[in-house]
C-alpha cells in the first residue's frame, strides 16, 4: 500500500489514470471471479438438489445456456477490464516517466553546478534512466498482480466465511501468516535495494568513464587502476545481486508453504465437515475453488516484492534530487549597467579547508584582467564562482555593482561567456549547435560568427555545411576545430563579459594561432577575465591578480608587478630558470588578446 501511495504521489498528473487503471484491475478481477461462481452454478443442482435455492432461469431447462452467455461476458468483460487498463497503466507509466525525467532534467538544469560536480556522473544518469525505468513499469506491469494479490484473497474469504466461519477463519490465518512473511521479505530487502541501486549507479559511472577515456584505457593496456575500479563495481552489482536474490530466496518459498499450510488444514477442515455432515458438496466445492484459485495470486505476489521495493528505493532516489535547493535568485533583474566585476573579501572553500580567503580584486570593464598563480592557488575557484557556480561563504561578487545573488541564473548567463578546455557539442547539426549561443540567429549572423571563429575552413570541408550533423558530439572534429566552434558559439552569444580558462594550451601551433587570432576577435571591448595557467601569455593585460594560497598578494600591470619584486617578479623568475624559458618568452604572443587590453 506504501508503494502504491508513493507511486501515486510521484505520479502527479497520471494520478487520476493510475487511479482508474486500478479500477478496471478490479473490475477485472470480479469478472474473474464470475466463472468460477457459474461453474459452481452449474455444478450446484447435482451437488446440493435438496438445498438448492437457485432461481429459475439457472435451474430450469434453459440453464446451460444462460450459464454460457454468462461465461461469454464474463471472458469478455475480464479481456476489456483488462485491455482498458493496461491502456491506461502502461500508457500513464510512459507519460509519467517522461514527465519525471523533464522535470529532474529541468531541476538538475537549474541546481548550482557545484552540486553536479561533486557528484558521480554516472550516479546521477542512473537516476534519470535505471530508477525512473523502475518507476516506469509499475502502473502497467506490477499492478495488476498487485490488485489481485490485494482483492481475490478477501473476495475467497468473505465467500469461505459466508459458506463456514471455521474455514474463513483457518484462509485469514494463512493469508496474515503470508502476509506478515511478505512485510518481513520487505524489511530484509530494503537494505539489499538501496545497496544493490547504489552498487548500480556505481557501474554506471565506471562504464561511462570507461566508454569516454576508452582510448586511454587501450594505451595502458590492463594494468590501469580505472580497470581495477570497473572490476570493483562489477563485482559489487554482482554480489548486491545475489545478496537480493538470497535475502529473496527464504521468504519467496515461505509464503507458498504458508498459503499450502492453509489450504491443507482447509481440506482436513472440508473433509471432518463433509462426513459430520455438517457441510454440503457444494459448499465444499466453493471452499476448495476458493483455496485453489483465489489465493494463488498471493503466491505470486512475493516474486514481484523485490521489484515494488525497488522502485520504493527509485522514488526515494529521485526525491533526494528533486529535495536539493536550488539556489535563491530573483525572477526578473535588470541588467547591471556595465560589466565591472568586482571580488569583495570573498571566502569560499569546497569543504572545510577554505581554498579562497577574503580575495578582494576589480576587473574593469572592458579591460583584461589575469589571475596568476601556482597550482591550487585558486584561480579556476574565481571563475567558477563568477559562474555563480557556489555562492561565497562570505563576502561577495558583483557585476555591475549588482551582487550576483541577485541576478537570476538567466541574467549571469547572459553576461557570462566561457572559453575553457572542456568543451561541449551536441549532436545536432551544426545550426543548432550554433544556435545554443543564441537560437534566433540569423543564417548570415552565423556564417559571420564562423568566419570570426576562424571555422570558414572547417564549414567548407562539411558535406552539408550548416546542416552537417555532429556525429557523436563532434567526436571526428580536431582539438583545434572543436575549440573554433565553441568560439563561434560566443560571437553568437555575445556576452559583455568573457572567461578564458586554459583555452589554447594543448593545441598545435596552427591551432593555436588561429584560436588566438579569434580569441583576440572576441574579447576585443568586452570585460575578460583570464584564468592563466601559463604565465608568458598575460603580460599584456591591464592588470594581473596574483594568488597565493587563495590569498590575493599583490595585483598590477606586469612591468609594475615585476618591478615590485614581489610574488609575480618571483613566479617570473622561476620561469626563466627553467628550461627552454627563452624560446618561450620570445616567441609565445606578447600579449594574449592585443585587441582587448584596456
Ligand atoms: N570540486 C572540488 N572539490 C574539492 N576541492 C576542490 C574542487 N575543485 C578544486 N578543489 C581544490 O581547491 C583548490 C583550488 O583549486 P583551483 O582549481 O581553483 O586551483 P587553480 O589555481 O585553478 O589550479 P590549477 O592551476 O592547477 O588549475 C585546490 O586545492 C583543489 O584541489
Amino acid at each position: 500500500m506504501k508503494a502504491i501511495r508513493q507511486l501515486l504521489r510521484v505520479a502527479g498528473e497520471e494520478g487520476p489514470a493510475i487511479r482508474r487503471a486500478i479500477l478496471w484491475r478490479l473490475a477485472e478481477n470480479l469478472c474473474l471471479v464470475l466463472p468460477m461462481a457459474m461453474i459452481f452454478a452449474a455444478l450446484l443442482p447435482v451437488l446440493d438438489p435438496a438445498r438448492q435455492r437457485l432461481p429459475e432461469w439457472l435451474s430450469g431447462p434453459l440453464a446451460p445456456l444462460w450459464i454460457g452467455l454468462l461465461l461469454l461476458v464474463a471472458y469478455l468483460g475480464q479481456g476489456f477490464c483488462a485491455n482498458r487498463a493496461a491502456d491506461l497503466g502502461y500508457g500513464a507509466g510512459y507519460r509519467l516517466t517522461a514527465r519525471l525525467r523533464a522535470r529532474l532534467v529541468d531541476h538538475l538544469a537549474r541546481l548550482p553546478v557545484g552540486y553536479l560536480r561533486g557528484r558521480d556522473t554516472g550516479d546521477v544518469t542512473a537516476v534519470l534512466m535505471q530508477d525512473v525505468t523502475a518507476i516506469e513499469i509499475m502502473p502497467g506491469l506490477l499492478l495488476p498482480r498487485f490488485v489481485a494479490a490485494a482483492t481475490l484473497p478477501l473476495l475467497g474469504i468473505a465467500a469461505a466465511f459466508a459458506v463456514e466461519p471455521m474455514a474463513g477463519l483457518v484462509l485469514s490465518g494463512a493469508l496474515a501468516l503470508a502476509l506478515l512473511i511478505l512485510a518481513a521479505c520487505q524489511r530484509m530487502l530494503r537494505g539489499a535495494s538501496e545497496r544493490r541501486s547504489a552498487a548500480m549507479a556505481k557501474l554506471n559511472g565506471r562504464l561511462l568513464e570507461f566508454v569516454r577515456g576508452i582510448q586511454v584505457v587501450r594505451a595502458f593496456n590492463l594494468a590501469t587502476g580505472r580497470l581495477r575500479e570497473m572490476d570493483a563495481a562489477l563485482a559489487a552489482a554482482r554480489d548486491s545481486g545475489r545478496d537480493i536474490t538470497m535475502r529473496f530466496v527464504v521468504p519467496a518459498s515461505a509464503a507458498p508453504v504458508a498459503l499450502a499450510l492453509g489450504t491443507g488444514l482447509l481440506l482436513a477442515l472440508v473433509s471432518e465437515r463433509l462426513v459430520a455432515g455438517s457441510l454440503s458438496a457444494a459448499g465444499a466445492l466453493l471452499l476448495l475453488l476458493v483455496a485453489v484459485r483465489l489465493f494463488a495470486p498471493l503466491a505470486e505476489a512475493v516474486d514481484f516484492s523485490a521489484m515494488v521495493r525497488q522502485m520504493e528505493v527509485a522514488i526515494d532516489r529521485v526525491d533526494a534530487i528533486l529535495a536539493v535547493p536550488l539556489m535563491a535568485a530573483p525572477n526578473d533583474a535588470s541588467l547591471p549597467p556595465d560589466a565591472t566585476i568586482r571580488f569583495e573579501d570573498v571566502v569560499f572553500g569546497y569543504g572545510a579547508t577554505p581554498v579562497l580567503r577574503g580575495v578582494s580584486f576589480t576587473a574593469e570593464a572592458g579591460a583584461v584582467t589575469a589571475i596568476v598563480g601556482a597550482t591550487g592557488a585558486g584561480k579556476t575557484t574565481i571563475a567558477r564562482l563568477l559562474a555563480r557556480e557556489w555562492d561565497p561563504e562570505a563576502g561577495r561578487i558583483t557585476i555591475g555593482g549588482v551582487d550576483l545573488r541577485d541576478l537570476p541564473a538567466a541574467r549571469i548567463a547572459e553576461l557570462i561567456g566561457v572559453v575553457s578546455q572542456s568543451i561541449v557539442h551536441f549532436s545536432l547539426s551544426l545550426r543548432d549547435n550554433l544556435r545554443i549561443g543564441r537560437p534566433d540567429a540569423t543564417e548570415a549572423e552565423m556564417r559571420d560568427a564562423l568566419r570570426a571563429a576562424r571555422c570558414e575552413d572547417l564549414l567548407a570541408r562539411l558535406p552539408e555545411g550548416l546542416d552537417t550533423v555532429l556525429q557523436n558530439a563532434g567526436a571526428a572534429l580536431s582539438g583545434g576545430e572543436r575549440q573554433r566552434l565553441a568560439l563561434a558559439r560566443l560571437f553568437l552569444k555575445d556576452s559583455p563579459i568573457v572567461v578564458l580558462d586554459e583555452a589554447t594550451s594543448s593545441l598545435d601551433v596552427e591551432n593555436e594561432r588561429l584560436v588566438q587570432e579569434a580569441l583576440a576577435e572576441l574579447t576585443r571591448g568586452r570585460t575578460v577575465l583570464v584564468i592563466a595557467h601559463r604565465l608568458w601569455t598575460v603580460r599584456g593585460a591591464a592588470k594581473i591578480v596574483v594568488l597565493e594560497h587563495g590569498t590575493l598578494r599583490e595585483q598590477g600591470s606586469h612591468e609594475a608587478l615585476r618591478a615590485g619584486g614581489g610574488a609575480y617578479a618571483q613566479l617570473w623568475a622561476a620561469l626563466r630558470q627553467a628550461p627552454g624559458w627563452r624560446r618561450i618568452d620570445s616567441d609565445a604572443p606578447p600579449l594574449l588578446l592585443p585587441g582587448a587590453a584596456g
